[in-house]
Formats: C-alpha cells, sequence, structure tokens
C-alpha cells in the first residue's frame, strides 16, 4: 500500500499518453486484444487544445504517396466497424476531387493511385461540382469515395468502445514524467503507473515528452486558421451542401494547398483552408497575430474571388486547430531507438485522422511485438539524423 501523502500505484498491460484520435484508437485496438489499458488525457475530455476536435475531416482513397493509398481500404473498413460498433454515422460519402495544373507530377501521382479513369474535363466537372471555376490548363482528379468523417462524433465513438472493452481512461491529468524499464513508470499530476508497454501519442506536445528520454524529434507544431466562408446566395451556387470536398494540388499561389469541405457543420458556410500555418508552442496557440497580418486569409481570399465566385470573400466563422508537422511530412509509428517498449505515433502533418484506425491498429501491434501489417519503413525514426541524444 502507498504511504500516506503518496500517490496509488497502479499496474496495467499498456498505457497510451494522449485521448486525441492516434492515443484513443490505439487503446481501442490494445482493449480489443484484452489488454489492461490506461488512456491518459491532460485535458478534460472533450476538449479542443489540439488537433482531433471540430466536427469534419476529409477522408478519401486518393494519395501521391503509394504507402498511405494502400493503407486507406483497411481503414476505410475499420471506420465501419466502429460506425457498426457504436450504431452511430461517422462518414458521408460526397466524392473529392484534387485539382490542379494538367500533367502535374503530384496530380499525376493521385491520378494513378485510383487508376486513368478518373479525370475530368471541364464539363464533368461543371456536373459535380458547379460552384468551381476551372482555370485553363487545369483538370480534376475524382475520388468516388471521398467524402467526410464527423470528427467530434468520431473521437466520441472510438472512447466509447474503448470504455466498453474494460479500458480506463484518466482525463486531466498531465503525464510529467517517464521512466524507461522493463515495467515504464508514468508519473502524471494525478497518480504514479506502470506498464510494460508505452504508446506516446501527444500530438503537438510530443516533442518536449519525449526530450527528457533523449529524443529530439523534428516535429513543428502550426497554428492553422480554421476558415468557414458564407454562400453569397445559399445553395445557389452548389458550393455548399450537395458539392464534394476538394483540394489542390501544384498552383502557384498556394504551393502548400487549399481544400474545402461542403457545408455541413454551419449550415451555408464552406470549410476552406490553407494547408499551412504559423509555427507556434501548443501553449500560446491564442497569441496569434491580429486579423489585418495573416497571409492565410488573404491567400483564401483572393483563391476564392477566383476560383469559387458564389462565396463571400471575409470568413464568417474562424476557429484554430494544430497541425504536428515533420519535414517530409510523413508520420513518425516507431519505436524508441533505445527503449523498445516506448513506441511513438507522432508528426501526422495535417492528414492522420482518416488513417487513425490504421495508425492505432500499428502502434498496438508495435507494442505487442507483432508483425506490423503494413509497410513501416516510412515511418521509421531513423530516417531523421541526430535525434538520439547522449542525455541519458
Ligand atoms: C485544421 C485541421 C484540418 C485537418 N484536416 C484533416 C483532414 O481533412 N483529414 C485528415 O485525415 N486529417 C486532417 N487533419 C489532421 C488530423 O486532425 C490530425 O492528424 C490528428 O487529429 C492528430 O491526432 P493526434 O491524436 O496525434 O493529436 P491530438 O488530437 O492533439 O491528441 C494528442 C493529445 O495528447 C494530449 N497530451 C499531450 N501532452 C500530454 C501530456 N503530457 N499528458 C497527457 N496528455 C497529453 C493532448 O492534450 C491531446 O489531447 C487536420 C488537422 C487540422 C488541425
Ligand atoms: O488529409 C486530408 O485529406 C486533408 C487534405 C488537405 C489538408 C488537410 N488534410
Amino acid at each position: 500500500m502507498a504511504a500516506p501523502g503518496q500517490p496509488q500505484k497502479a499496474t496495467y498491460d499498456a498505457i497510451v499518453i494522449g485521448a486525441g484520435i492516434q492515443g484513443s484508437f490505439t487503446a481501442y485496438h490494445l482493449a480489443q486484444r484484452h489488454r489492461d489499458t490506461l488512456l491518459l488525457e491532460q485535458f478534460l475530455l472533450p476538449h479542443s487544445r489540439g488537433s482531433s476536435h471540430g466536427q469534419s475531416r476529409i477522408i478519401r482513397s486518393v494519395y501521391p504517396e503509394e504507402y498511405y493509398s494502400r493503407m486507406m481500404p483497411d481503414s476505410f473498413r475499420l471506420w465501419q466497424q466502429l460506425e457498426a460498433e457504436v450504431g452511430v454515422r461517422l462518414y458521408r460519402q460526397t466524392g473529392l476531387v484534387v485539382l490542379g495544373p494538367a500533367g502535374n507530377e503530384e496530380l499525376e501521382a493521385c491520378r494513378r493511385s485510383l487508376g486513368d479513369s478518373q479525370v475530368l474535363d471541364t464539363t464533368a466537372l461543371a456536373r459535380h461540382f458547379p460552384g468551381y471555376r476551372l482555370q485553363a490548363g487545369q483538370v480534376a482528379v475524382l475520388d468516388s469515395t471521398g467524402g467526410v468523417l464527423f470528427a467530434d462524433r468520431a473521437l466520441r465513438a472510438v472512447q466509447e468502445v474503448f470504455r466498453r472493452h474494460g479500458g480506463t481512461v484518466r482525463d486531466g491529468e498531465k503525464v510529467l514524467r517517464i521512466e524507461p524499464g522493463a515495467m515504464v513508470t508514468v508519473t502524471t499530476t494525478g497518480g504514479v503507473y506502470q506498464a510494460p508497454r508505452l504508446i506516446i501519442t501527444a500530438g503537438a506536445w510530443t516533442g518536449p515528452l519525449v526530450e527528457p528520454l533523449g529524443l529530439r524529434l523534428p516535429l513543428q507544431p502550426l497554428r492553422i486558421d480554421v476558415c468557414y466562408w458564407r454562400e453569397k446566395e445559399p445553395k445557389s451556387t452548389n458550393t455548399g451542401s450537395v458539392s464534394p470536398c476538394f483540394l489542390t494540388v501544384g498552383l502557384s499561389q498556394a504551393p502548400h494547398g487549399i481544400y474545402g469541405l461542403p457545408a455541413l457543420e454551419y449550415p451555408g458556410m464552406v470549410k476552406l483552408c490553407h494547408h499551412h500555418g504559423s509555427p507556434t508552442d501548443p501553449e500560446k496557440r491564442d497569441q496569434a497575430p491580429s486579423g489585418a497580418d495573416r497571409p492565410d486569409i488573404s491567400l483564401l481570399s483572393s483563391f476564392i474571388s477566383s476560383y469559387l465566385p458564389g462565396l463571400e470573400t471575409q470568413p464568417a466563422v474562424m476557429e484554430t486547430c494544430l497541425y504536428t508537422n515533420t519535414p517530409d511530412e510523413d508520420f513518425i509509428l516507431d519505436r524508441h531507438p533505445k527503449f523498445s517498449n516506448i513506441i511513438i505515433g507522432a508528426g501526422f502533418s495535417g492528414h492522420g485522422f482518416k488513417l487513425a484506425p490504421v495508425v492505432g491498429k500499428l502502434l498496438c501491434e508495435l507494442s505487442l511485438g507483432e508483425e506490423p501489417s503494413h509497410n513501416m519503413a516510412p515511418f521509421a525514426i531513423t530516417r531523421f539524423h541526430d535525434v538520439l541524444q547522449s542525455v541519458l
């Protein structure tokens, strides 16, 4: 028994740090495999301080990189499984178009990931997406499987199933210290816990959390403006609730890309964002530049003027969210190079939500010492140089 005033020590089969979508799916897979799992979250749930909040995210089969498109059938299947488990709809199929200059390398890779028959000419695009003005020399690739995931609902659902399988969620408990060992010891603001395996999925907080473990990961949190734009005449232009999701590639005025989702969460307002943001510290994300000097908003306004004339050119609603980017924008899914029972899932670089069911499965497999079900080479920590520090 713990001495009076000493926190209670509790032992689990697995501990997961961070109850965003990645940690929650990891915990879900562990609990489904009958591992007694503790999911720790620094904030009271639900919260909007990380990367997994909000009502919508894009899901799509199309990806320029084959190693992601190969994971998507598995991911769609696992999303469907979760929908069946909770009896709640989490995905709406709207279709998705990728727009860019004809012959653009990334666009060609997208086309190849779907098969050749999916390219739309101007007339065909106008049928699917009448609100969009395709510019000279541009084409569109249609992914009919594309659509919207209801993000907040999905996060709630996966945590609910985790609990149903006997999992423990402790929110409002910030992890302060991790001590490696055959049994990893995790000290939080509320207790001390031990397990033979630890999975760290701490989003934008991952860098500082793993530094005391001798790892300096090249992770850059970015503050993203999430903007909703009112239709000038509700439903008249079809830019709204009936249009597909879209994303751009290879546009010189927006090299990082712009993407949009139909008006689902706020009536008559299309979600349209820049796939980039300003470097931030997650603790200081609200100390952002004021309206006047927001380059993302100016970029989006000018894009709307040329491409989506049915929308007003000032955002009606603005929210914020965090990306955590790696230099190559590929995920980190790997064991700690020195402590093999500590697993890290991070750097989702603004495209991790749709793949969370597969990410969770892979992190679960790594933590159990099983052969991962997908190719892990693109996600290795060792692709970065000098990450292992000599502090331990
Ligand atoms: C604006 C925006 C649009 C996006 N659009 C898409 C999209 O269309 N499609 C798509 O697939 N993806 C999209 N993404 C990306 C996707 O949302 C993220 O990749 C995903 O949510 C990352 O989840 P996470 O669990 O890694 O991070 P988070 O959700 O941030 O979870 C990490 C959790 O760890 C907790 N934590 C951190 N430190 C500690 C600690 N010391 N102790 C305890 N808990 C801790 C945090 O509080 C947090 O809850 C988008 C992201 C943003 C911001
Ligand atoms: O992951 C996605 O599908 C989107 C693409 C555009 C940027 C935000 N994330």
